[in-house]
């Protein structure tokens, strides 16, 4: 009979999961998923609307062929939430490929957040101009926290702006992380001029517009995960070359991708391996919708972190 799962809570993931060895995991994931060559097997994520409650729950499977990972996230998305609740969470369930037995249910919220900061800081890295000076985030919440951990570590940032939907949100904000931010009255404010742009809100309107995007500056679109939902004008869809995690996603769950019939240049994946470039010259746009390889490749790292150090030094 196989052993029974283990279970590895919150704040033991976030005790095991390093941005140092959840990159290069990444990057693999993304170039893996981007050869289309059926060695990764990820349909795009069900969804299922909770409307009397306003909000979702997605189902998020995968597999993958070379690194033998089998997973599935389960995530819910709420709008409204008990106070002190945040609005995504999730659980990883983690498989054993081989016979299919369950090795591990792991939290999936931490995992949620430091794999998106971590792909939109690896989107930067490979499309962004050549000043970096200022930061822009646009939101508050859990994923503005995230980003703003990886993108002050990983990148030479002299000024960092936030702008929330209020005030004392983004004051919190500021309040909560390591380091000066300097806190907008308006998203305009914050936009114009920065180098990169962030947009990580619940928004289902446009609250970032092309005229405010400095040309050659790079935004990770990380919100709006619906088709019916945008965070940014047409102006700024058009106008940028865009990039994206998983086309076939894109055109089925991404509402600024959709509704503004902007095309697509590439794939992330595609351009982490070389085989589409990166136009940093240009004003670009990362569109995450977030992957279901993300969550099964950082599952996987969480879990041989957990294996190691459980293992008995000799
Ligand atoms: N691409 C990806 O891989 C992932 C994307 N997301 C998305 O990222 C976004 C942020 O997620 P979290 O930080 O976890 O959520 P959160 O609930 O912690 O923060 C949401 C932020 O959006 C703001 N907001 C809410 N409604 C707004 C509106 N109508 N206009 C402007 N701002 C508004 C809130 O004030 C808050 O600052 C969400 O859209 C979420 O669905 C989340 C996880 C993964
Ligand atoms: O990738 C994810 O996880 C999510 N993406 C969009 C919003 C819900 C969670």
């Amino acid at each position: 009979m196989a052993d029974a799962p283990i279970f590895i809570g919150a704040a033991e993931v976030a005790d095991l999961l390093q941005y140092g060895a959840l990159l290069p995991v990444l990057e693999r994931a993304l170039v893996d998923f981007s050869k289309h060559d059926g060695m990764v097997v990820q349909p795009v994520r069900s969804t299922v609307p909770v409307d009397k409650h306003n909000g979702f729950l997605g189902v998020m499977p995968a597999y993958m062929t070379e690194s033998d990972t089998l997973a599935t996230k389960i995530v819910r998305f709420y709008h409204q939430t008990a106070f002190g609740t945040s609005s995504h969470q999730a659980t990883v369930l983690l498989f054993n490929p081989s016979d299919g037995s369950l090795r591990a249910i792991m939290d999936g919220t931490v995992i949620t957040e430091m794999r998106t900061a971590a792909v939109s800081a690896i989107a930067t890295k490979y499309l962004k101009p050549d000043r970096l000076e200022t930061l822009c985030i646009l939101g508050s919440g859990a994923q503005a926290i995230s980003h703003y951990n990886i993108f002050t570590q990983m990148f030479p940032f002299k000024q960092v702006r936030v702008w929330s939907r209020s005030r004392e949100s983004a004051e919190r904000f500021a309040g909560q992380v390591q380091g000066q931010v300097q806190v907008c009255t308006s998203a305009r404010e914050a936009v114009l001029g920065a180098d990169v742009v962030i947009t990580v809100t619940m928004a289902s309107e446009p609250v970032l517009f092309g005229e405010w995007v400095k040309p050659g500056a790079h935004v990770n679109a990380v919100g709006a995960c619906r088709p019916e939902w945008r965070e940014m004008d047409d102006a700024l869809m058009k106008n940028a070359v865009l990039y994206v995690d998983s086309k076939e996603a894109a055109l089925m769950e991404s509402g600024d991708v959709i509704l503004s019939g902007a095309d697509i240049f590439a794939e992330l994946g595609e351009v982490v391996k070389g085989t589409r470039p990166a136009l940093c010259e240009k004003t670009t746009l990362f569109k995450s919708l977030g992957m279901a390889v993300e969550d099964a490749a950082t599952a996987k790292l969480v879990f041989d972190c957990w294996l190691a150090k459980k293992k008995p030094k000799l």
